[in-house]
């Protein structure tokens, strides 16, 4: 099995094409959790338990972790999703691009080292800061393309020849990056406009599309916009919007009905009639 066969098994199983976002942050984790001697790793073991049915994938970000020293139990919830919850694909949320010589420690890092199934990368350093994930042909190399946050137009878009920047990135990706078709890119929820652009220029590639829940997404839109002919194509992320959907001793179930009720968004937009 490979990223991309895993991914394209679990929307069909599980019905899903939501993607939880796992962002940890003590200073919100319930009073629960207060003294408990291994808090990050209770916390998101308890939420992963809780939404896995209702996901397509899950997505730690990185700095979450490192920035409270907490990389072991980063590794130890990657080896226990793969355990616990088999075929569900884990993208650890890099973001990475460097030269060609420390990209290739940073895929160890990423696939090696915490076992993910997809990496985030910046493509901005161009091929050979990349290759070292592409050739890596059972996992996924997800790209950034049209990013979620306010300044993403500062260069994304860009008129670049007559085109914006962000479709160069798109195009260059999905006709020479994607050798081993295990490439995705990363487009914001909150740009739809951007998102259907690049859904028509790369075909049926997976798009992973943060911004919903915290930052404001429309799902219909990404929906409308993202999703491919079949009704699948996207991972549609949320991170704060559950994780921290209950703040009491049953934050998890809280979390499990947050997981829960955006799947079922996401299903009644891929089924509505007028998509
Ligand atoms: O364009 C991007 C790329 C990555 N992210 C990451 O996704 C989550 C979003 O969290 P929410 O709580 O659902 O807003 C976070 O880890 C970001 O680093 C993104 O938001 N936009």
């Amino acid at each position: 099995m490979s990223f991309i066969t895993d991914l394209q098994a679990v929307w069909s199983r599980h019905d899903s094409l939501l993607c939880v976002g796992l962002d940890p942050e003590p200073s919100r984790f319930p009073a629960v959790l207060a003294d408990h001697p291994d808090p990050v790793f209770a916390f998101c073991k308890a939420i992963v338990d809780a939404t896995a049915a209702h996901a397509c994938a899950f997505k730690p970000q990185i700095a979450h972790f490192a920035a409270l020293a907490a990389e072991d139990a980063l590794e130890r919830l990657i080896a226990y999703i793969h355990e616990a919850h088999p075929g569900i694909p884990v993208i650890l949320d890099a973001k990475r691009g460097d030269i060609g010589s420390t990209a290739a420690r940073y895929a160890v890092e990423a696939f090696d080292r915490y076992q993910a199934d997809a990496v985030t990368l910046n493509p901005y350093l161009g091929r050979d800061s990349a290759e070292p994930f592409l050739e890596r042909a059972d996992k996924g190399v997800i790209l950034l393309c049209h990013t979620s946050n306010p300044g993403a137009a500062d260069l994304q878009d860009l008129d670049v020849g007559g085109r914006p920047l962000y479709q160069h990135v798109a195009k260059i990706i999905a006709e020479s990056w994607n050798g081993h078709g295990n490439c995705a890119l990363v487009t914001g929820a909150t740009w739809p406009g951007q998102l259907g652009e690049v859904r028509t220029l790369v075909g049926d590639m997976p798009l992973l599309v943060p911004g919903i829940g915290a930052q404001g997404g429309d799902v219909a839109e990404v929906i409308r916009h993202g999703a491919t002919a079949d009704g699948t194509g996207l991972m549609i992320s949320s991170s704060r919007a559950i994780i921290y959907a209950g703040q009491g001793e049953d934050y998890a179930l809280a979390a499990g009905r947050a997981a829960s009720d955006l799947k079922d968004q996401i299903n009644a937009q891929r089924n509505s009639p007028a998509r």
